[in-house]
């Protein structure tokens, strides 16, 4: 092996020990005493360490011959293979057939290959049988070997007299990696494990798996803080919704159309159904007063509430043809339309007759669909908002907060009364909100926000789930579509 020029050189320092006179004194070169002084010893140590060879305390002996081959081994500056084995006899020969793969590439390529050994003949002999080993056998001091390399067998490559690689005999390279020249394969170049290389790998092979689990296990805990987010943000507002939640209702109008069979052949079949599944919202079916017991007799009042179109304003008496409030409510019925439309044009229902109705309804223990809207005239003279808050201070803003709580309101645009045409939702939910406001203001907001406003003016299956979806909109009153139990039941289903 050759010693890098300028490599610093070791310091040694002499001292001899000198007599005269029987006194004996030490000396250095520097002050080498004259002849007078009879030499009696030396010591020399060393005083400054120099450079300190990779490899040293190393000595190669070629086996067949006896030469001493560590120079020209160390010194090469080519490649040079060596098979590391400090006793052959307990080394593992599993991995021959690579060796001598490897040792066969060598002498193509006219790399030196030795092995090197602490064995003796007798078991270098027996390698040779065993593994059919051709290369030659070198000795070397066992503990140097020992150090060199953990594995029995193991294999080095040096290139200039210096270790660039290092194998197990579990891990040598395989015969098709050793395809070109040693220059030009990657294992003959010095492996560029630098100190930033070494800390790169580190990062690769610890570091970031470290911060790429640390990475998902954030998200995980944010995702989950997210969804348990959500989950107590649902809660809140289903709680909140609860508190604050007004009833949805879609009652049937069924107004002058069906005689008392009919009647009850519709109401036993709308009990069937909803009975068999439950509606999401609540559900009135408002009939004339000749159904009214007999329906009463068929429904089960837990699904499905009954109601009169119409009552009296009159407490009792001599008032030929009319039904009163509490002869409404003796038939087994909840609920009472008054204020409708057809009422007022036909019947000349004013605010002042209508008021009467609601307060014998309400003392009667009737709760009241008190309905309201414009007529298309009015509409088109955007007096929409003050037919209905006239209509409202009218017939039921006398009421006690308490009492108007009994109360239900639907509007119903009269010109989309029957007529096919329906007031857009958004048209709806403008004025429904323009009601609710009204409320709030005779009755404060949580009246307001507690009082259900339907809807209602052809008011189908395929418009309901858009007019039902606005805020203020809390459902239907139904016409013509409460006639046929499925009809009817397409508008229920729109609060699913
Ligand atoms: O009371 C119901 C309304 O007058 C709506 O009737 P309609 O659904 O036939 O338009």
């Amino acid at each position: 092996m050759e010693i890098p020029q300028g490599a610093k050189k070791p310091k040694f320092e002499t001292t001899f020990l000198m007599r005269k006179n029987g006194v004996e004194k030490a000396f250095s070169l520097a002050d080498y005493p004259d002849s007078t002084w009879t030499f009696v010893d030396s010591k020399t140590v060393q005083i400054e360490a120099g450079y300190v060879p990779p490899i040293h305390d190393f000595a190669i002996e070629r086996m067949n011959d006896g030469q001493d081959i560590t120079n020209e081994v160390l010194s090469d500056s080519g490649y040079t293979f060596l098979l590391i084995s400090p006793h052959l006899e307990q080394a593992d020969d599993s991995n021959f057939g690579a060796i001598d793969q490897i040792f066969e590439y060598a002498q193509e390529e006219h790399i030196p290959f030795y092995c090197l050994t602490a064995s003796t003949k007798e078991a270098i002999t027996k390698w040779e049988d065993i593994t059919g080993a051709e290369y030659p056998f070198c000795t070397t001091d066992e503990t140097t070997l020992k150090t060199m390399i953990r594995s029995n067998p193991g294999l080095m490559l040096l290139k200039n007299g210096e270790i660039i690689r290092k194998w197990s005999h579990n891990d040598l390279p395989k015969g098709d990696e050793l395809n070109a020249p040693l220059q030009q394969l990657s294992i003959g170049k010095m492996p560029t494990d630098s100190v930033p290389g070494k800390i790169l790998k580190i990062l690769l092979w610890f570091v970031l798996p470290l911060l790429v689990l640390t990475v998902a296990d954030r998200m995980w805990a944010w995702t989950r803080w997210l969804k348990r987010k959500e989950e107590s943000n649902k809660i809140y507002q289903r709680l909140k919704r609860r508190k604050t939640m007004r009833k949805k209702i879609v009652a049937g109008n069924w107004k002058m159309n069906l005689n008392l069979q009919e009647g009850v052949a519709l109401a036993k079949e709308l009990n069937t159904s909803l009975t068999a599944e439950k509606p999401n919202c609540g559900v009135i079916i408002c009939t004339p007063f000749i159904h009214l017991a007999s329906v009463a007799g068929v429904l089960n009042q837990d699904i499905i509430g009954l109601g009169a179109e119409n009552c009296a304003d009159k407490e009792k008496g001599a008032f030929t043809g009319e039904v009163s409030a509490e002869m409404v409510k003796s038939t087994g019925a909840q609920y009472v339309i008054l204020g409708h439309s057809e009422r007022r044009q036909y019947y000349n229902e004013t605010p002042e007759i209508l008021k009467e109705k609601v307060l014998l309804a309400l003392k009667n223990g009737l709760k009241v669909i008190f309905c309201i809207g414009e007529t298309l005239e009015e509409r088109e003279a955007n007096k929409q908002n003050d037919v209905c808050k006239a209509e409202l201070e009218g017939s039921v803003f006398n009421l006690s907060a308490e009492e108007f709580k009994n109360v239900i309101i639907a509007y119903e645009p009269i010109w989309a009364i029957g007529t096919g045409k329906t007031a857009t939702a958004d048209q709806a939910e403008e004025i429904h909100a323009f009601v609710r406001s009204v409320i709030a203001d005779k009755y404060g907001k949580e009246v307001a926000e507690d009082t259900t406003i339907l809807y209602g003016g052809s008011c189908k299956a395929s418009n309901a789930p858009e007019l039902f979806s606005k805020p203020d909109i809390d459902g239907g009153l139904i016409g013509g579509a409460s006639l046929k139990a499925a009809d009817f039941k397409g508008i229920i289903d729109a609060w699913k």
